[in-house]
């Protein structure tokens, strides 16, 4: 009997650690008879027993007559930046898709399980992180690979079973037995008679997840123009959670969303807070090199080098290079021409600060700022120039 549902007609990539999960898989499949295998195999060369895996694959492949491609890494891991696993899970997913356009086959197969997909899931739970699924999907995309995990409904303990009915061999993982890993803490935990609750658990929270992401999708659709995002009220009165879906779609949707990679929880929270609570029509939140601004009823993503605020004294034209940067730099260099050139003048975007002590079209600065509803990003983008014993401001920034 099929343990699994898959298309025999089709042509796949196998994913096969050696370990127990993909050697069943593997074991299945050649008894299934699929149209076309191609085992895929990665020795990372990080345990002393790794080439103990590679060999129990490429025995398998032998004598089941399969074609296999092999990535043995010699690397020395103490040089390694990253977490090993996301390192690991990156390198493995870059050799299939190299592989797949070797063979031209779309479709890699791996071999997770349900213990798999709960595990995932109490540990997207314990996280506490935003996640737009729940457990794993039955299939998603990287680069041009279409992944496949038709095992989802398979439990550990009848892939055991199996594999000693009919004596496939497969490597033990010396990493499971050690407590340290937190995926390894809840697996010995884990009871798999709590499965069908919790499975059920899962089902009704993506169906959650699901309304959630269309009211999201629909929100920033029709409230983004130009990267930025539009706040209204009703988002205002939206809780928390919406409010932070909201923002991270919306990075996604500019290709920003690296910006809170590793600190989303908490910069979208902060984030999400502000625009909930805060009646302030300008706020800046700085994430790494970027700073998210609130304008009026906007809001923008910037480098912060960008905007940062600068002032130059120009005491002759030699100086006018300084300012170059401002995108109104021909603005302010004609400004300074109608005043007949009566040096030295103040070139900056350092509103906080000159418009406190300059004057605008006769009012003080502050107060044309306000009235003409300035917006924030042309107050940081644009200078303004104003003579320094007059302290008139010369051009307009609109
Ligand atoms: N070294 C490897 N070579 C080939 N395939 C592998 C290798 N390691 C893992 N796989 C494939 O990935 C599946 C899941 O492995 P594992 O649970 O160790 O990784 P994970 O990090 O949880 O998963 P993922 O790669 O999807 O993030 C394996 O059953 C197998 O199909």
């Amino acid at each position: 009997m099929q343990k699994f549902k898959i298309n025999t007609s089709f042509s796949y990539l196998v994913a096969v650690s050696g370990g127990p999960d993909s050697m069943f898989m593997l074991n299945e499949l050649v008894k299934m008879s699929v149209k076309d295998l191609v085992v895929c195999h990665v020795n990372y060369n990080f345990r002393n027993d790794s080439d103990n895996d590679q060999k129990i694959v490429e025995e398998f492949c032998a004598k089941n007559n399969l074609k296999l491609e092999k990535l043995v890494i010699e690397q020395d891991y103490s040089l390694l930046k990253e977490n090993f696993e996301s390192w690991a899970r990156k390198t493995r997913y870059d050799f299939f898709v190299e592989v797949s356009k070797k063979h031209n086959i779309k479709n890699v197969l791996i071999a997770h399980n349900r213990n798999d997909l709960v595990e995932t899931f109490l540990l997207q739970q314990e996280r506490k992180s935003f996640v737009k699924h729940y457990g794993l999907n039955k299939t998603s995309i990287y680069k041009d690979l279409i992944i496949v995990r038709p095992m989802l409904n398979i439990l550990k303990s009848e892939i055991l079973v199996a594999l000693k009915e009919e004596k496939v061999p497969y490597a033990v993982d010396s990493t499971n037995e050690d407590i340290k890993y937190k995926r390894n803490k809840i697996r010995a935990e884990l009871s798999e008679n709590l499965f069908p609750e919790i499975v059920e658990q899962i089902k009704l929270l993506n169906n959650e997840l699901e309304k959630k992401s269309l009211k999201v999708d629909w929100y920033v659709n029709n409230n983004m123009s130009a990267d930025e995002l539009k706040i209204n009220k009703n988002l205002q009165d939206s809780n928390l959670e919406f409010i932070q879906r909201t923002i991270y779609k919306w990075l996604e949707l500019i290709k920003k969303d690296f910006v809170i990679q590793n600190r989303r929880n908490k910069t979208i929270f902060e984030i999400a807070k502000n625009i909930k609570v805060s009646e302030k029509v300008f706020w800046e939140i700085k994430i790494g090199n970027y700073s998210i601004i609130k304008d009026y009823d906007n809001l923008f993503l910037i480098e912060t080098k960008v905007i940062e605020p600068k002032t130059f004294v120009i005491k002759s034209k030699e100086d006018l290079y300084l300012a170059e940067e401002f995108i109104n730099w021909l603005d302010l260099v004609n400004a300074i021409k109608r005043n007949k050139e009566n040096y030295p003048y103040v070139i900056t975007n350092d509103f906080l600060k000159y418009k406190l002590d300059t004057y605008t079209l006769g009012k003080k600065t502050n107060r044309y700022l306000i009235d003409k509803k300035i917006r924030y990003k042309n107050r940081m983008l644009k200078a303004v120039v104003y003579s320094k014993r007059t302290k008139k401001i010369l051009n307009t920034i609109k």
